[in-house]
């Protein structure tokens, strides 16, 4: 069963990775490598079933192969997934379990922060492995990803606007910010600094006050958020948020937010198309913390950081141009933009190991 799924997503490799005493169950899928060593972060969530962690493990990481073809990345894709609930689940002993499981795997996947982690937790993978990003600066690493995924997302933001509205001043329009997380809140920040209206929700009652208080933003209720009157839907929480109960409700004329997996499936994809929404696919918009943490490989330079993400302004400027070129929705030209350069590498024969032996100006010592 398992390797009739693995034939159609194309995965390379799925490891699963149990330590009874430290309490590890974590799953690590290798989709692609062509492009380089897997990059993705790891995600800490109380998944109901294994199944339902399998599946998300699986989705992200052939995601992540997408996202770091688009960004332009020697990186191919793969993502890690820990059941466990991180309020309560979280010890020295379980992320270094982890780490050695990374560590295993001897630089085909390169891990990093995902939703539940933070870069506490990466301290102790690091421990155990030198196949980590989003290590602490203290390290030579460049920290937690995540304010950086929020202003790259900013920039997918001002291209998207001017596709859909001709202008790019994001003071004007009005949002609904789904998830107020390590990226949801920082996002809410640059809207509130540009001058933005913003309704915001959250599961956490404390961050959604501190949104309200700090920025300013009207919080609305958890699924009230798909009826407000807003402009742009920004999803920054799970994915799936776009899907047939809530595709109908949504006022908005844009979706661009920051996390992964935002359409429930194509079909909802052609259907945003056809009524008039402008799609601004995930994973090219969110590619500003893998952008970040890339650059620890080589040895992290913030300027040069900076630059990058700015790339992402051009980046959905290109998959708007394929989306009228061929006349196809913005997913499908996101993942067109991906497929061609994955196989024009592909046939350069980039040697994988590279990438992940070089990890330079790290400063190791516990
Ligand atoms: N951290 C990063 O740099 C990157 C994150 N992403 C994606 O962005 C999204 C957010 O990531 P982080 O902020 O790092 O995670 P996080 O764990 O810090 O925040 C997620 C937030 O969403 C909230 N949430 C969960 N379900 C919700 C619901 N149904 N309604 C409202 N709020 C809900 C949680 O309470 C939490 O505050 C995820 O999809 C992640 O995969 C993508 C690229 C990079
Ligand atoms: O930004 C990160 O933490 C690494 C990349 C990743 O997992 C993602 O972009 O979803």
């Amino acid at each position: 069963m398992i390797f009739e799924t693995l034939d159609t997503t194309g995965h390379e490799q799925v490891v699963f990775c149990h330590n009874k005493d430290a309490g590890l169950k974590a799953i690590i899928a290798v989709h692609s490598t062509v492009l380089g060593p897997a990059l993705g972060g790891t995600r800490m969530w109380p998944y109901r079933s294994e199944d339902e962690a399998l599946n998300d493990v699986l989705r992200l990481s052939r995601g992540m192969t997408y996202k770091n073809a688009v960004a332009g990345l020697n990186l191919g894709g793969g993502k890690a997934v820990i059941i466990g609930n991180p309020a309560t689940d979280k010890s020295e002993a379980l992320f270094r379990a982890f780490g050695q499981c990374v560590e295993s795997l001897g630089g085909r996947y390169i891990t990093a922060e995902d939703v539940g982690i933070d870069v506490n937790d990466m301290e102790y993978v690091y421990r155990e492995t030198e196949y980590v990003t989003g290590v602490h600066q203290v390290h030579g690493g460049s920290g937690d990803p995540s304010p950086f995924t929020a202003y790259g997302a900013l920039q997918g933001l001002m291209a998207t606007l001017s596709k859909k509205f001709g202008d790019e001043e994001v003071g004007k329009y009005t949002y609904a910010v789904q998830g107020l997380g390590h990226v949801g809140m920082e996002y809410v920040k640059l809207l509130n600094e540009r001058g933005a209206k913003v309704f915001v929700t959250d599961i956490n009652k404390e961050l959604v006050d501190k949104a309200v208080s700090e920025y300013g933003a009207e919080a609305v209720g958890l699924d009230e958020i798909y009826d407000v009157p807003a402009d742009v839907y920004s999803p920054c929480a799970l994915g799936g948020t776009v899907n047939e109960n809530t595709l109908p409700r949504l006022k908005a004329k844009v979706i661009c937010g920051a996390a992964n997996n935002q359409l429930a499936n194509n079909a909802i994809g052609d259907e945003v198309a056809k009524r008039g929404i402008l799609y601004a696919p995930d994973y090219a918009v969110n590619a500003g913390g893998v952008m970040n943490v890339s650059l620890e490989i080589d040895g992290y330079n913030r300027e040069r950081a900076m630059r990058m993400m700015r790339t992402i302004y051009h980046n959905l400027s290109r998959i708007y141009e394929i989306s009228e070129r061929d006349n196809i929705p913005t997913y499908q030209a996101a993942d067109r933009l991906a497929e061609e350069r994955i196989a024009a590498m592909g046939k350069l024969k980039l040697p994988m190991g590279r990438g992940a032996a070089r990890f330079k100006g790290r400063i190791r010592g516990h």
